[in-house]
């Protein structure tokens, strides 16, 4: 390479990590939490997020506020805090004291995890809550099991783990010297083997989870006698704390993979801890989850939906009275939005504090079109009304609600994720005034339109007739006349969605000079039911059409370089960008994609989610399902790489090598299939990443390689 050329080379990455070091020094708030003092005070604690290049890991801190309870100024920010080892937090009810459940390795290098009781003096009890062996490794924040409560008197606390295991050893191994005759007889021969069956991608190792019990003051644990066919999460104490209310989901005929997936069968229980009968309170023909209980005990709420299809979809809120034993409908699945105010709930779990100090109405946020949205649903009347954000065109999600006293999170493509406080008013007429926790740094070099495109008489949905679909546009501020180049950007999912947030890749590929089109292609959840189901059956044609037709549509706006496209997607957005350069070979100039799904009809043997690829193929599917010619044919015209022989465009593909979701051999079958065909290509493979390749050493160096590949190929 001559001088000038390698220079210029070094130049390039040298620009493209600065922006990605400015973007990630940002800190994002992940969780808050609001109390009153007094009349006077109000307290916030504020737990954040920030990525650390230097040590390859993400940072975790705490800063706390003190507000004056009328205008919301705030008065003290106490100096940012760092977190280690805690896994999670939570304060009593009365908030005097502090519940922190800590991983810590030991000399040995072994994991223990205790419970830990804080008051404002300091720690008072520590638990070894492993060394009882009542259960195994207790579930976290992030786990779909997760929970961490404390009950009404603050002598007890409830938390999820692991089932208990027998411990096993080979059948011609030797007793350890230091077992005890007790363990000995513990000890089963010969199954150390036997697979332990999960709930699949990110939630490895989650096989059976357990609802356990922590006397404060005594440190015994109560372990619940739930049956052994239910993986148990989500807990909360029942009315005067007497019961456990939970969601069960169903572990037989075997695990299917639960992360993205909310079809999965699953039901609301309550455990009775007198006489240790379990009661199912939902309905058994659908799927429910997130019982969450009113301030005042009398009823919950909860989340239900169909059991299968789609993997995520339009979901009711419903609502279980105590005293009456009754279910009803808060707010039903939306088919075809009909209002200007709702187009239904979408979203996995209900926030853990969302009801209003009254008991009458539930604060939630979820997807409307492709905004992030605030609701606040009255259970009594079942009306439901948007509360206004604090961004135009943004996206607002609630944080946490006490006494009526809301903290939301604000975000727009251009402008991060920050914190903003406000009260829930009685006069449903009067817009909230929010106020800021934290001033957000708005990037003015970036501005963003939202568009809605109507599927042209050829794309017509034979069953649902024209839906529509909408693109956010991302656009950097240029200097001169020259229209920006444009990236292609398609969700994966496909039932997910895009929503105006602020997003470091997009935010990054701006500015590194590149416009990105985020495509919401019919599908995507924000529009209906009707939208979720209509690419059953039709993936690999349908979004295919939308994110093209979306493309030509801005490009004729003139706003960007319809002679420069790329396309970039994760993924069924991976499925979409290999399906993209085969079907339209001259339209782009280089694709990048991460994890793709690449042969449905060698997917169902290799995925946690098998029945994924039956239900968007377009056909029904149940445990016993099993593959045959007839499916794999239709699978196989859905599939990306039967263009393969069309493609032009150089792809860079990315895998995480413990995908259980996508495993790396769907990239590498395409990667080998481009080779031999003369097509330029790249594999990079990281290590010890699962689908989402977030590791933040591998988040970095894909950011970088992604931005040198459309360079190189403008
Ligand atoms: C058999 S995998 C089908 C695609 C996959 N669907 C589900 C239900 O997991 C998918 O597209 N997942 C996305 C939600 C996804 O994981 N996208 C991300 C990773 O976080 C991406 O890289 O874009």
């Amino acid at each position: 390479m001559p001088l000038l050329a390698v220079y210029t080379e070094l130049k390039k990455v040298e620009e493209i990590v600065g922006v990605y070091r400015d973007l990630a020094s940002i800190s994002l708030p992940t969780s808050a939490q609001v109390r009153s003092v007094d009349d006077q005070f109000l307290a916030v604690t504020t737990q954040w997020s920030q990525r650390d290049l230097e040590k390859s890991e993400k940072t975790n801190f705490t800063v706390n506020y003190i507000l004056n309870a009328q205008d919301y100024s705030v008065l003290i920010k106490t100096p940012s805090q760092e977190v280690k080892n805690e896994i999670w937090k939570k304060e009593s009810p009365s908030g005097k004291y502090h519940a922190v459940v800590t991983s810590w390795k030991n000399k040995k290098g072994e994991e223990k995890q205790f419970i830990e009781i804080w008051n404002s003096q300091g720690k008072i009890k520590n638990y070894d809550v492993c060394s009882q062996e009542k259960h195994g490794k207790v579930n976290n924040k992030d786990d779909t099991f997760g929970c961490l409560q404390w009950s009404n008197n603050e002598e007890k606390l409830l938390y999820t783990s692991e089932r208990k295991l027998p411990k096993t050893k080979s059948f011609f191994g030797t007793t350890n010297g230091n077992d005890d005759k007790k363990e000995e007889k513990d000890i089963v021969l010969g199954k150390e083997h036997y697979t332990v069956e999960d709930w699949g991608e990110q939630l490895v190792k989650k096989s059976c989870s357990v609802i356990c019990i922590l006397d404060i003051k005594s440190g015994t644990i109560e372990v619940l006698d739930t049956p052994a066919d239910l993986s148990c999460g989500q807990a909360c104490w029942g009315p005067e704390d007497n019961t456990v209310v939970f969601t069960g989901w169903n572990n037989d005929p075997f695990r299917l993979g639960l992360k993205y997936c909310t079809q999965r069968q699953s039901a609301v229980y309550t455990y009775d801890l007198k006489t240790q009968k379990i009661t199912s309170i939902s309905d058994k023909t659908q799927s429910s989850r997130s019982p969450n209980i009113s301030p005042d005990q009398s009823k919950l709420v909860y989340f239900d939906q169909p059991i299968g299809g789609a993997h995520k979809q339009c979901s009711r809120l419903k609502m279980y009275d105590f005293k009456t034993q009754t279910n009803q409908v808060i707010l039903d699945i939306v088919h075809r939005p009909k209002d200007e105010v709702c187009n239904g709930i979408y979203e996995d779990v209900l926030m853990s504090r969302c009801w209003s100090h009254d008991s009458k109405q539930i604060i939630l946020s979820t997807s409307y079109r492709s905004r992030t949205v605030l609701y606040c649903i009255n259970v009594e009347t079942k009306t439901v009304r948007q509360l206004n954000g604090g961004i135009k065109d943004g996206s607002s999600s609630i944080v946490d609600i006490y006494k009526d006293i809301i903290i939301i999170s604000c975000t727009s493509p251009n402008t991060p994720q920050h914190l903003m406080v406000g009260k829930l008013l009685s006069n449903p007429g009067e817009e909230i005034k929010w106020h800021y926790l934290n001033q957000p740094e708005i990037d003015n070099n970036i501005s963003f339109h939202l568009s809605s495109h109507q599927p042209t008489t050829d794309r017509k949905h034979s069953k649902y007739g024209y839906l529509d679909y909408e693109t956010i546009l991302v656009l950097p501020k240029t200097t001169d006349d020259k229209k920006p180049p444009l990236i292609l950007f398609p969700h994966g999912g496909p039932h997910t969605t895009f929503d105006t947030l602020y997003m470091m890749y997009v935010a990054g590929f701006c500015k590194c000079g590149f416009a990105v089109l985020m495509v919401n292609y019919r599908g995507s959840l924000g529009f209906g039911q009707d939208s979720v189901e209509s690419i059953l059956g039709n993936i690999g044609d349908q979004d295919v059409k939308d994110c093209k037709a979306a493309a030509d549509e801005i490009i004729s706006k003139g706003l960007v370089d319809g002679q420069k496209v790329f396309m970039f997607g994760g993924s069924h957005g991976g499925f979409l960008t290999t399906h993209l350069i085969g079907q339209y070979p001259d339209f782009f100039q280089a694709g990048c994609c991460r994890n793709p799904v690449t042969n449905l009809t060698v997917m169902t043997g290799v995925t946690d989610i098998p029945d994924w690829v039956y239900v968007e193929s377009g056909f029904d599917y149940n445990h016993s399902c099993l593959l045959n010619p007839s499916y794999s044919e239709e699978m196989w015209k859905r599939s990306p790489i039967r263009y393969v022989d069309q493609v032009k465009a150089p792809l860079l593909l990315m895998i995480g090598k413990d995908d259980l979701r996508v495993p790396p051999s769907q990239a590498k079958e395409y990667y080998r299939a481009l080779k031999t065909r003369n097509i330029k290509t790249r594999l990079i493979e990281y290590e010890d990443n699962c689908h989402p390749i977030v590791k933040v050493d591998s988040e970095a160096d894909a950011f970088v390689n992604i931005m040198l590949w459309y360079k190189e190929h403008s």
